[in-house]
């Protein structure tokens, strides 16, 4: 998806047309996602006036999207305005509407400016979709291994990673998906916006990646709908592989 920058109305607009897109065809999507501030994108100096108060009209939105349409959804993340700021938090639905999890981007982003404008979350993304566990963590948070360990070893098969990352970091953000993949031996499910803000270019690169380390699917630089179809069956089929799990020694990790 593309961002229009300070414009909320916009962006839902788009969003819903996205959506009823993501559902329209032959096979339905069991789980959707998005990018990362979809709402308002980065418009940070004015981020108190357009993020969406408490999340209303982004729960609103997904809850009966994902009622009507009886799919999970990972709520790509937005400006979300509390009593003490402003937070950048994913919220996810169950098939039948209700809330599933919401997750506030811990580790804010200097080089954008985040932690002027932006408060940190407090708790890990854990998720449960359909009964299977999974993690939430946003964009820059990939760059903390320690965060998709812990999601992991509390037994997530999937994290998913909305994200705005920008040119020139490709092949940070490839790499660093495919080892939280790797290293957790989890499936990773991403989504990065594509466009130009201000000086920003985005490069999109939505990707799934198994817990092999494989691409499964890839987006390019364009605003469209990537679908992949994962195995889930692959989680332990892997860990038992290469029991990683098993062979870990948390007592020599600590400082
Ligand atoms: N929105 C973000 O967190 C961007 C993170 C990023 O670009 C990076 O290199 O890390």
């Amino acid at each position: 998806m593309d961002i229009a920058i300070g414009e909320p109305d916009k962006n839902f607009a788009k969003l819903e047309a996205l959506l009823e897109e993501a559902v329209a065809g032959d096979v339905k999507p069991d789980v959707i996602i998005f990018p990362e501030m979809w709402n308002t994108g980065y418009a940070l100096e004015r981020i108190r006036e357009l993020a969406d108060r408490e999340g209303e009209r982004t729960r609103a939105l997904l809850s009966a999207f994902s009622r009507k349409h009886g799919v999970l959804i990972v709520g790509g993340s937005v400006a979300d305005l509390r009593e003490d700021g402003v937070y950048n938090t994913i919220y996810s639905y169950d098939r039948e509407g209700e809330q599933a999890g919401a997750y506030s981007k811990i580790h804010l982003f200097r080089l954008m400016d985040e932690e002027k404008f932006l408060l940190s979350g407090s708790e890990v993304g854990r998720l449960e979709l359909d009964g299977v566990p999974a993690g939430a963590m946003i964009c820059y948070d990939i760059r903390f291994p320690e965060l998709a360990r812990r999601l992991a070893l509390g037994g997530a098969q999937v994290l998913f990673v909305p994200a705005e990352w920008p040119k020139p970091r490709l092949h940070h953000w490839r790499t660093l998906l495919t080892a939280r993949a790797v290293e957790n031996q989890m499936f990773v499910v991403s989504c990065n916006r594509v466009g130009v803000s201000g000086t920003t270019e985005f490069f999109g690169h939505s990707m799934v990646i198994d817990p092999w380390g494989e691409v499964i699917a890839e987006g390019d630089e364009s605003e469209r709908i990537i679908r992949a179809t994962i195995d889930l069956g692959l989680v332990p089929e892997v860990r038992s592989r290469i029991p990683i799990f098993e062979d870990r020694r948390p007592s020599l990790y600590q400082e």
